[in-house]
C-alpha cells in the first residue's frame, strides 16, 4: 500500500485525542489523522451509565491490563482498566466531573517554570469546552458560577438524576463530623460534601467521542482510523533531520486490517495513548531509559530515563457498612421484580440506578490536622460488593471509598519485550512510603468518625470492612493493602518538567525533550496527580496543547 501523508498524526482517540482532533482539524488547511486501536463506541453498555460495570475488563472496550503483584497490596495484582474504543477511558469511566485543587496547577507551574500552568491560567481552558447545566436557561447558577464555568461548549456536565436517603444522611453525618457542605467542587478549593456532577446528557453517558468527534468526523481534512494499532514511531536520524543534533519523528507504523504500513507526519506526531500506552510506545520506539531499551535489543534513539517512571494513582480504600432500615441497591436489585422496576424507570424516565455513575456522593477533607488542604476524597455508594465484577452483597449496605489525593508512592510502566502486542509491566507500588501508609490509616479513622455521627448512626451501621477489631496504624495500613484497589487514575509516566530535571520527558509545551516533531498530550504528562479525578484535567491539558500546536504550525 502507498505511504500516506498528513500534517498531524494523533495516536489514540481517548479523552485527549478526541479533543485534539477536533481543534487541529478546525482549520481546513491541516490534514489530520486520528488513530485508535479500539473499535467504534457502538456498544450499548458504553452509553447506559451503569454499563461501565460491563465495559471494565471486557476486551471489546478495555485493554484488560493486569498490574504486577504489589507488596503494598500484600502481594495482590489488580485488573487495570484502560478504555480501548473511541473515547478511550471516557467511554468506560465513572463520568465524575472534578478538576482538582488550584494548588495542583500552581505546583505544575513550579515544576515546569511555566506560569501557563498556574490555576488562573488553566481555568479558561477548563471553561472553554464546558457546557454546565446550571448555566442553562432556568438553571440554578449562583452569581459566581459564571466566573468558574462555561456554557455552550462540547463537554456536558449535569446533576445526577437520582438521590438516595441513605446518602443524604451520610452527607449530613459528614457535616456533623466537621466537613462543610459545598455546591461546587470545581472552584479551586474542593473541600466539602455534596453529590458529584457527571458527564451525562439526559441520562446517557457523554464521552469525548460524542462531544468532540461526532460533529466533525465528516470534515474532509480529518481522517479517522479506528481498529488500528500504532506499533511504533519512525525517526529521521539526527544527521539528516536538519534539527541540529535532534532526531526527528517522521511518522508511525501501524497495523490496520491485518497489514502493516507506515504513515508520515509533516508537522507533528502527537501521542495521546494514555498513561500506559504513551510510555509503552516511546520505549518500543527507542525513547526511554537506555538500559531498559538495550535489555530488549531496541536501538536507542534518545536516552530519556523518565519515560515510564513516576507512575501515580489514587488507591481507593473501600469501607463497607452493613445498615438497617435503609434502601440500598443491594436489596433493590436482588430480585427479578426489583431489577425489572429499575429497568422500567430507566426506559421511561432515564433516571434511577441505571443512570447511576459508579459513585454518587463526594467529599473532600483532611486525613488529619497535619494537612492544610483536603488530602483525601470520598466516593460513597449505596451498594457493596465483595470485589469488582462480582454480584452485589445480599444484605443492605453502603461503601465509603476513601483515597489519598496526593500519594508519595511512585510506580513504573516498563515494556516486557520489543513486541508491541505484549502488555507492559505495570508496577503500582501503592503504599510504599510511610507517609502513604499513615494517610491510609488516618483516612479509615475519618470514615469511622463520619459513620459514628447521629445522622448515620440511626442505621446501626456495622463495619464489615475493614472491621473495628483493627485499630493501630500498622493494622489499618495492612488492611488498606487488603481492601484497597485502583480508582483508575494513572498519570505521570511521561511527566513535564524543567530542562534541568533529568526525569522530565516533555517540556512545558509537552514537546518530547531531545526529539523534534513529537509531543505527548494526555494524562501521562502530569508531573503530580491532581487532587481529584483525572478526566477533566486531561481535557484541560489537551485544550492548552491544541492552541500551542496550532501556534507552532
Ligand atoms: C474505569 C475508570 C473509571 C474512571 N472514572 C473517572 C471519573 O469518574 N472521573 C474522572 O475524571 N476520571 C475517571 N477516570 C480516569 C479518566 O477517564 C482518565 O484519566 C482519562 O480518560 C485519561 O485520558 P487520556 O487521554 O490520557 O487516555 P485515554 O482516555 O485512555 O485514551 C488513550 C487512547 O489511546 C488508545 N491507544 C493506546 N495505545 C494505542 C496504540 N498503540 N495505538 C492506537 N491507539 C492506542 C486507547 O485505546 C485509548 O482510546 C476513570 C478511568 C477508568 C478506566
Amino acid at each position: 500500500m502507498a505511504e500516506q501523508e498528513f500534517d498531524y498524526i494523533i495516536v489514540g482517540a481517548g479523552t485527549a485525542g478526541c479533543l485534539l482532533a477536533n481543534r487541529l482539524s478546525a482549520d481546513p488547511a491541516n490534514r489530520v489523522l486520528l488513530i485508535e486501536a479500539g473499535g467504534r463506541d457502538n456498544y450499548h453498555w458504553i452509553h447506559i451509565p451503569v454499563g461501565y460495570l460491563y465495559c471494565i475488563d471486557n476486551p471489546r472496550t478495555d485493554w484488560c491490563f493486569r498490574t504486577e503483584a504489589d507488596p503494598g497490596l500484600n502481594g495482590r495484582s489488580l485488573i487495570y482498566p484502560r478504555g480501548k474504543t473511541l473515547g478511550g477511558c471516557s467511554s468506560i469511566n465513572g463520568m465524575l466531573y472534578i478538576r482538582g485543587q488550584s494548588r495542583d496547577y500552581d505546583g505544575w507551574a513550579e515544576a515546569t517554570g511555566d506560569d501557563a500552568w498556574r490555576w488562573e491560567n488553566c481555568l479558561p481552558d477548563f471553561m472553554k469546552h464546558e457546557d454546565h447545566c446550571r448555566l442553562d436557561a432556568g438553571g440554578d447558577a449562583d452569581a459566581a458560577h459564571r466566573d468558574y464555568h462555561g456554557h455552550g461548549g462540547e463537554w456536558r456536565i449535569e446533576r445526577q438524576r437520582l438521590s438516595w436517603q441513605v446518602l443524604d444522611d451520610f452527607a449530613t453525618a459528614a457535616v456533623e463530623a466537621g466537613i462543610p457542605r459545598t455546591r461546587d467542587f470545581n472552584r479551586g478549593d474542593n473541600e466539602g460534601v455534596d453529590y458529584f456532577e457527571v458527564n451525562q446528557r439526559a441520562g446517557w453517558r457523554w464521552n469525548t467521542s460524542k462531544a468532540f468527534l461526532r460533529g466533525v468526523e465528516k470534515r474532509d481534512n480529518l481522517t479517522l482510523w479506528h481498529s488500528t494499532q500504532v506499533l511504533g514511531l519512525d525517526f529521521q536520524p539526527d544527521d539528516e533531520s536538519g534539527q541540529g543534533d535532534e532526531p526527528r519523528c517522521t511518522g508511525v507504523r501501524v497495523e490496520r486490517g491485518g497489514e502493516s504500513m507506515t504513515v508520515r507526519a509533516h508537522r507533528e506526531v502527537i501521542l495521546s495513548a494514555g498513561a500506559i500506552g504513551s510510555p509503552q510506545l516511546l520505549q518500543l520506539s527507542g525513547i526511554g531509559p537506555a538500559d531498559l531499551l538495550r535489555e530488549h535489543d531496541i536501538r536507542v534513539i534518545h536516552d530519556l530515563p523518565g519515560v515510564g517512571e513516576n507512575l501515580q494513582d489514587h488507591l481507593q480504600i473501600r469501607s463497607v457498612y452493613k445498615v438497617k432500615g435503609a434502601k440500598t441497591l443491594n436489596t433493590m436489585a436482588n430480585s427479578l421484580m426489583g431489577k425489572a422496576r429499575i429497568g422500567l424507570e430507566y426506559v421511561l424516565k432515564r433516571s434511577g440506578p441505571m443512570s447511576m455513575a459508579p459513585s454518587q456522593l463526594c467529599a473532600f477533607t483532611r486525613s488529619s490536622d497535619a494537612f492544610e488542604h483536603p488530602n483525601i476524597e470520598y466516593h460513597v455508594q449505596p451498594l457493596s460488593l465483595p470485589a469488582f465484577g462480582q454480584p452485589l452483597d445480599d444484605f443492605p449496605a453502603i461503601t465509603a471509598s476513601v483515597c489519598n489525593l496526593n500519594p508519595t508512592s511512585r510506580g513504573t510502566v516498563r515494556i516486557k519485550s520489543a513486541d508491541p502486542r505484549q502488555a507492559p509491566a505495570i508496577a503500582t507500588h501503592y503504599l510504599s512510603t510511610p507517609e502513604d501508609r499513615k494517610v491510609a490509616a488516618d483516612s479509615l479513622r475519618v470514615t469511622r468518625r463520619i459513620a459514628e455521627q447521629p445522622a448515620f448512626a440511626k442505621y446501626s451501621p456495622e463495619e464489615v470492612k475493614p472491621g473495628l477489631e483493627y485499630q493501630s496504624d500498622d493494622d489499618l495500613a495492612r488492611l488498606a493493602g487488603d481492601i484497597g484497589t485502583t480508582i483508575f487514575h494513572p498519570v505521570g509516566t511521561t511527566k513535564m518538567g524543567r530542562d534541568d530535571d533529568p526525569m522530565a520527558v516533555v517540556d512545558s509545551h509537552l514537546r518530547v525533550r531531545g526529539v523534534a516533531g513529537l509531543r505527548v498530550v494526555d494524562a501521562s504528562v502530569m508531573p503530580t496527580i491532581t487532587s481529584g479525578n483525572t478526566n477533566s484535567p486531561t481535557l484541560m491539558i489537551a485544550e492548552k496543547a491544541a492552541r500551542w500546536i496550532l501556534d507552532a504550525g
